[in-house]
């Protein structure tokens, strides 16, 4: 990517786009072409094909999605699966009209099957069924790399896959219902410390593990594979490691210093049991984290107290 190069950044607002965003800048990037959603709706496909006919850009980071956590997963089931496919489907065969030169696709760890053997590496998309309180979110992904790997093997695009897994960072979303677990916690335990609520009550049970990679780091593997990265098929971004839901919230308790007691709501899905990602193909291409958990949660946490 030249650095005067015509970028655009799909959901420069989000939490990965604007690590995107903050990423390119740093690096010299100052072509960077960027449109809120009420600037440009992308579910609608004709001003999808109007911007790209007119603004022409040549590379393009798809960071827009809806997005949520488990509970938002699974109770917009349809908005999940009809934006989803829209925004990535307007986006993607525009970049082929107007002639990107690569398009990157950002997907998501729950593309995997559920039971899917652990760590889980690339080769096991399409090997089972699919968790069902994300399979809607889900499937719109796996249509999003098919359609990346379609458009390359007809037309000849340069369209990548990521999939990222669990984020966390700067801009995430702290909505009580419809965030992530991690961001949840956050706002759960900074609020129960300053109300001195004797307790936090934690959905599910506990049990399920998942993998936690910072933004920023994610930003870095993009900008990466953006340069090192022309392959078909998918590549996993993560660390390598995981823990339970239990112990990601003892540490966060821990971090902000709350000291009341945990209560965990059996009424709250636990959702996939674990989805560790196989990091080899990306540790052979040269990339790992450099942001570790506690310091990435601490990180979050600033960022969140200087915007509430
Ligand atoms: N968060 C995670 O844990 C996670 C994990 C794995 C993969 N990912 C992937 O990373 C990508 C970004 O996620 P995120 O966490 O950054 O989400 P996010 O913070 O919710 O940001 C999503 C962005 O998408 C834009 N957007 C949504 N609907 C749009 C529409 N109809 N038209 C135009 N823009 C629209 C929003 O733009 P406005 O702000 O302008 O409204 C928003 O800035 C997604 O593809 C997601 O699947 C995320
Ligand atoms: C990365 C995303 O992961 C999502 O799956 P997934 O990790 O289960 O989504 P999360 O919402 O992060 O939940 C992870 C685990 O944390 C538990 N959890 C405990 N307390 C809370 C809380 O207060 N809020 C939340 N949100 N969870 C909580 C939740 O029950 C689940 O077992 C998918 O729905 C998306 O499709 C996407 O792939």
């Amino acid at each position: 990517m030249e650095k005067s190069a015509k970028i655009y950044i799909a959901g420069h607002r989000g939490m990965v786009g604007s690590a995107i965003y903050r990423k390119l800048k740093k690096e010299g990037y100052e072509n960077l072409l960027v449109k809120t959603s009420s600037e440009l709706d992308l579910r609608n496909q004709q001003a999808v094909a109007d911007f790209f006919d007119q603004e022409k850009p040549e590379y393009v980071f798809l960071a827009a999605a809806k997005v949520g956590g488990i509970v938002a997963n699974n109770t917009y089931r349809a908005d999940f699966l009809y934006e989803n496919l829209a925004i990535q489907n307007h986006v993607i065969h525009s970049a082929y009209v107007s002639g990107v030169k690569k398009l990157m696709f950002l997907g998501s760890s729950c593309i995997y099957p559920k039971m899917a053997p652990q760590p889980l590496k690339e080769d096991y998309l399409l090997t089972g069924t699919l968790e069902h309180t994300n399979e809607p979110y889900a499937i719109a992904k796996i249509a999003g790399i098919k359609m990346c790997d379609a458009y390359r093997d007809q037309y000849g695009c340069n369209f990548i896959s990521v999939m990222p897994t669990n984020l966390y960072g700067y801009n995430d979303n702290y909505h009580p219902q419809n965030s992530h677990v991690l961001p949840a916690l956050i706002r759960k335990f900074h609020e129960a410390k300053i109300n001195n609520a004797p307790r936090v009550e934690i959905w599910g049970s506990g049990s399920p593990m998942r993998e936690f990679l910072f933004a920023d780091d994610l930003a870095d593997a993009c900008y990466y594979l953006m340069q090192n990265y022309d392959e078909p098929n998918l590549i996993n971004i993560g660390t390598g490691h995981d823990l339970t839901i239990k112990d990601l919230t003892v540490l966060i308790k821990d971090i902000l210093g709350y000291e009341g007691e945990l209560v965990f709501d059996a009424s709250k899905p636990d959702g996939t049991p674990r989805k560790l990602m196989d990091v080899t193909k990306l540790h052979n291409l040269g990339w790992r984290h450099k942001v570790e958990l506690p310091e990435g949660i601490a990180l979050a946490y600033e960022d969140f107290k200087s915007k509430n």
